[in-house]
């Protein structure tokens, strides 16, 4: 148990034995390390030697992997699990503290009506809007950097269908409250008595549904809807995607007295808003939008709590909110908290989540490792901010007794009319000379600009908290192909990178603000990109040695072989044992290290090359939206657990070369030996590498299926199949120094 917890929430420690026995088990890795660099300093090949450049290629490699393994030990050493009580969840304390409840608001962003359709973006903001809170304490914003009416079409609907579902949800405690996916589980489970309001609820929703479904398909909003709606004539000519003026709309005003459900109660304010685009101006992409949103609701609501989420990521648990609180509104701790994060969890994964989208291992050790040293990282999404913390104030003791209080609001004009004001605040000049996306808001200029906020609002002293409760807060929706997969990991590992090359690296900027725990922390993921040439080094240069019988590593015999043997197994077998620990199965623990491998050989190496060519000057940041729609086949093809190609991509170039020069240098290698007539000697000499040879063959199954066996639209290119092979084999001809 922690030390000073006395309040609404507690933590927990991991055992002591259990840490102890870890910190023993990563000195002996630390020591096999120690020695594999030593092996590699005492036998360089000399001058004129064949291989000593490679040799020391190899050597950097290992001192690299050995850096960044001491990196990843922080997230290990002090892992902590947080539990809140259920002070505000019980029903006669809620009602004794209802007075105190914060306003909260809540951001949900879009951007693109195509890949990311109204359907689910509205599936969304239902799931929000019925949250067991106090609804006249609740706003939700809708954020469409797309500038659709289409979307803001569907939202139009959702208000209306809300006024049904916000009062069923209430009386039979449906959860998870997005319609779809609450409609799906119950077919799945049959569970729920059928009764007759739920029929009526399901026909209301399936009408809106194909209603919001047809326009979207159709690509306009019918003309008889456009006349009930005053708002639609804001989408005049000449308003497009990027050029367009602010679109502010308060669907519903909940302090309307008309603004009511089916049943009377009040309904939750719901706002939308395009904020301005001009051409001449840059958006910055999310950031951007959240900080207009961040204007804006300032004006409207001015929530004290700000709860941020991707429109595909619906509330899985109507009490997350009230459970959240219990982290603020701690007297002790809950001051100086600035956010609360939820892991990102999804509902779209399959059996062996083949594209391994649900890192348990990440979710349930790692990230609880870094919220150890008193930190946690922002991931853009389900994540709980304090109002003043986002907005860039430095914590301070005084801030302590200005929280939690009362922020009056000029109730004489209505939301309308301070709507109709605060337009200006979401317009493209407005942040001209203004620190907003510097030191107020969301930072700009980096693809993750979530992550570098969440450090810098830790640097400015803040204690955010990292939570992982039994029940998922929220559920997104993954990418299902390997393509967007890779792309998105691109964006991260390159956002990361450029965070640890700029002047708020986590070692330099977090330096004396946070502890050196938290840096490396950080640094974990920051240094991703920076795995990419090591690891690509590794899987094609002792390969390659051993197609040209260049020994690369010590003979089975020798003593030396051991310190190699002991860290490759008892690192894997280690993760091994932390992934079923995690509850992983062991193919997902399989297809997890055939995704590193591929991140790290493609993601990372174009994130990489592309950080330092954008360092050098010669590029913007951009933000490639992830696509969250999937053609029926294909979506067959996901939940098969199949790998998905289908598009030719330099990236499945690089994939499919290393898959077949390993496989060449594997068959090759060792026809060489038999004909040469070389015995059990000359294996022993080479063991090591036709085991990395062997496992990258291996790993990489799936891989040649696509490549010569499949015949679905999902398999490789056959472009890109003869280019790898081409690749493939040149590599087979590189003279070695
Ligand atoms: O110009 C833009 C681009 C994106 N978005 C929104 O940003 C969110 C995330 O985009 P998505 O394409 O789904 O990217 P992911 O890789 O899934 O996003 C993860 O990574 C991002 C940082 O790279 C974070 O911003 C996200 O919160 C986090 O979920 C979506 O709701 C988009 O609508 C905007 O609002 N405006
Ligand atoms: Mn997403």
């Amino acid at each position: 148990m922690g030390e000073e917890d006395v309040g609404l929430f507690v933590t927990v420690e991991e055992s002591k034995v259990r840490r102890v026995a870890y910190k023993i088990f990563a000195v002996s890795i630390l020591v096999g390390i120690g020695m594999i660099w030593s092996y590699r300093v005492c036998n360089i090949p000399r001058t004129g030697e064949a291989g000593r450049w490679v040799w020391l290629g190899l050597f950097t490699a290992e001192l690299w992997f050995g850096f960044y393994w001491i990196i990843t030990q922080s997230v290990r050493w002090n892992i902590v699990h947080r539990y809140t009580t259920t002070f505000f969840k019980d029903t006669p304390s809620l009602s004794r503290n209802r007075e105190k409840l914060p306003d909260v608001d809540i951001f949900v962003c879009t951007a693109d009506p195509v890949m990311e359709p109204p359907q689910l973006v509205i599936n969304t903001v239902l799931s929000l809007m019925a949250y067991d809170y106090p609804p006249e304490k609740l706003t939700v914003y809708l954020s469409d950097d797309g500038c659709s009416d289409l979307t803001f079409y569907a939202l139009l609907e959702a208000s209306h269908f809300s006024k049904h579902w916000i009062p069923f949800c209430n009386k039979f405690k449906v959860e998870p409250r997005s319609p779809e996916a609450f409609f799906t589980e119950m077919l799945k489970f049959n569970g729920h008595a059928s009764g007759e309001e739920w029929f009526a609820i399901k026909r209301l929703y399936e009408d809106m549904k194909k209603r919001v479904m047809s326009a979207t398909e159709l690509g306009r909003v019918p003309e008889e809807v456009r006349e009930q709606h005053k708002g639609f004539s804001e989408w005049n000519a000449g308003v497009t995607k990027g050029d367009h003026q602010t679109i502010l709309q308060i669907v519903i005003d909940g302090r309307d007295p008309n603004a009511v459900d089916v049943e009377g109660a009040s309904l939750p304010t719901l706002v939308y808003l395009a904020r301005e685009k001009r051409p001449q101006y840059p958006h910055n992409f999310k950031a951007g939008a959240m900080n207009a949103l961040i204007r804006v609701s300032s004006e409207i609501s001015k929530g004290e709590i700000i709860l941020n989420v991707d429109c595909d990521m619906y509330s899985n648990n109507s009490e997350t909110l009230r459970d959240v609180l219990c982290f603020f509104m701690d007297e002790v701790n809950g001051p100086q908290i600035s956010y609360v994060q939820f892991p990102q969890n999804y509902y779209n994964v399959t059996e062996n989540d083949i594209y391994c989208n649900t890192n348990k291992v990440v979710n349930q050790l790692e990230l609880a490792g870094v919220d150890g040293y008193g930190g946690a990282l922002y991931c853009g999404t389900g994540c709980f901010h304090r109002r003043e913390a986002l907005c860039g104030r430095k914590y301070s003791s005084e801030c302590r007794g200005q929280q939690n209080r009362k922020i009056e609001r000029k109730e004489e004009r209505s939301i309308g009319e301070v709507a109709e004001k605060c337009k200006v605040l979401a317009n493209c000049t407005y942040e001209r000379g203004t620190q907003w996306g510097k030191e107020m808001g969301l930072m700009y200029g980096c693809p993750v600009e979530d992550i570098i906020t969440g450090l810098a609002i830790q640097c400015r002293g803040w204690k955010p908290i990292y939570y992982n409760p039994e029940r998922p807060g929220f559920l997104g929706n993954a990418p299902t192909s390997l393509l967007q997969h890779l792309v998105q990991f691109k964006r991260w590992s390159e956002g990361m990178f450029q965070i640890f090359l700029s002047k708020y690296c986590p070692f330099l900027y977090g330096k004396g603000r946070i502890k050196l725990g938290l840096q490396m922390g950080y640094c974990v993921y920051c240094l991703w990109a920076a795995n990419s040439f090591p690891t690509l080094y590794y899987v094609l240069v002792p390969s390659l040695c051993f197609l040209n019988g260049i020994s690369m590593f010590p003979k089975m015999s020798s003593i030396w072989f051991l310190p190699f043997a002991y860290v490759f197994v008892a690192k894997n077998v280690y993760s091994l044992v932390e992934a079923l620990r995690c509850k992983n199965t062991l193919e997902e623990w399989w297809n997890l290290q055939r995704m590193l491998l591929i991140r790290r050989t493609t993601s990372f190496v174009f994130g990489f090359v592309d950080t330092i060519v954008r360092q050098l000057g010669f590029s913007q940041t951009a933000f490639v939206i992830t696509t969250k729609v999937v053609d029926d086949e294909a979506s067959k093809r996901y939940k098969q657990g199949i790998l998905e190609f289908g598009a030719s991509s330099p990236m499945f170039t690089i994939l499919a070369t290393i898959a077949l020069f390993n496989l060449f240098a594997l068959v090759g290698g060792v026809i060489k030996m038999m004909v040469m007539g070389m015995g059990v000697l000359v294996v022993e000499q080479f063991s090591s590498q036709i085991i990395i040879a062997g496992l990258v063959v291996a790993i990489n199954i799936p891989v040649y299926e696509a490549m010569f066996i499949r015949k679905d639209k999902g398999r490789m290119p056959t472009s890109t199949t003869i280019t790898s092979l081409v690749f493939a084999l040149l590599l087979c001809l590189t003279p070695l120094y």
